[in-house]
């Protein structure tokens, strides 16, 4: 599978802050920040799946836009995958005809351009030869993390999430985990915020991975803008067993 990071940024700010979106092959995509305004109407076209980790806006929002830029062009709806409580969400908050037009009663409810798909955390999603796995998360939010495994290896991205037991666990039961894309969404400095609005700081992803059996390529995402330098600098001198890189957009991860 080839993964292109669109965008993995904590917030906005120029050129090089997309908000987090990964394209994984030309037809789905991995959450749905402003990264993904960056592509062509035909790379649009293309997209016929979209996971979903959590409801926040820095997440979904090119959700509504790419239905409305493509929904005329493709003869199937495009398909997005959540859990109930994000799909829930969206239907109430999002595509309430006040937001934006409901798109899966658009052009009738039969044949619809959007059609939201209700995932569970541990139950494999398979399409093709790809499998993605919605993985438990911790967030301030319903949030999951997703594994994806083409046969050669898995990929798991964390999503927004604080420290969490369960998500370990989970990565240490993937048998050949080659890469992990975990967020560090604040620094030191900010390691109240990290708390209160339950992301991840250096100390916490140093000790996060500390726990992590396995050998992954670790690659790290999510940093409030203008925090990088620093972010990854405190990683660095946590020690942590596992080296760590800060993930880059435009960057692509085959495995
Ligand atoms: N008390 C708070 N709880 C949650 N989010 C907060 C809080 N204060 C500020 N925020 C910001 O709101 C943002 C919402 O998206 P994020 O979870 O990426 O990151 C969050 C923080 O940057």
């Amino acid at each position: 599978m080839k993964l292109k990071v669109l965008g993995c940024s904590g917030g906005i700010g120029g050129p090089e802050a997309r908000t987090t979106a990964f394209l994984a092959d030309n037809d789905i995509l991995i959450d749905c920040g402003t990264g993904v305004g960056d592509l062509a109407l035909e790379e649009l076209a293309a997209i016929d799946h979209i996971f979903i980790t959590h409801s926040h806006m820095d997440h979904i929002v090119a959700i509504p836009l790419i239905v409305d830029a493509v929904g005329e062009m493709r003869g199937v709806p495009i398909t997005v995958h959540a859990i109930p409580e994000v799909l829930r969400i969206l239907r109430a908050h999002i595509f309430n005809w006040l937001i934006w037009p409901d798109f899966t009663a658009i052009p009738d409810r039969r044949r619809p351009f959007l059609r939201l798909q209700p995932i569970k955390v541990g139950e494999d999603v398979r399409l093709g030869t790809r499998t993605i796995t919605p993985l438990p998360a911790l967030h301030s939010v319903p949030a999951v993390a997703y594994r994806l495994d083409d046969g050669n290896g898995q990929l798991v991205y964390s999503g927004d999430t604080t420290y969490s037991p369960e998500l370990i666990a989970a990565i240490n039961a993937c048998p050949d985990l080659r890469h992990l894309i975990i967020e560090t969404a604040f620094s030191d400095e900010q390691h109240g915020l990290a708390l209160a609005a339950r992301h991840l700081s250096p100390g916490m992803v140093a000790a996060f991975l500390n726990e992590i059996r396995s050998a992954p390529e670790v690659h790290i995402s999510h940093i409030k803008p203008g925090q990088a330098e620093r972010v990854m600098a405190q990683i660095a001198a946590a020690g942590a067993r596992l080296h760590a890189t800060a993930l880059r957009q435009g960057q692509i991860i085959e495995f």
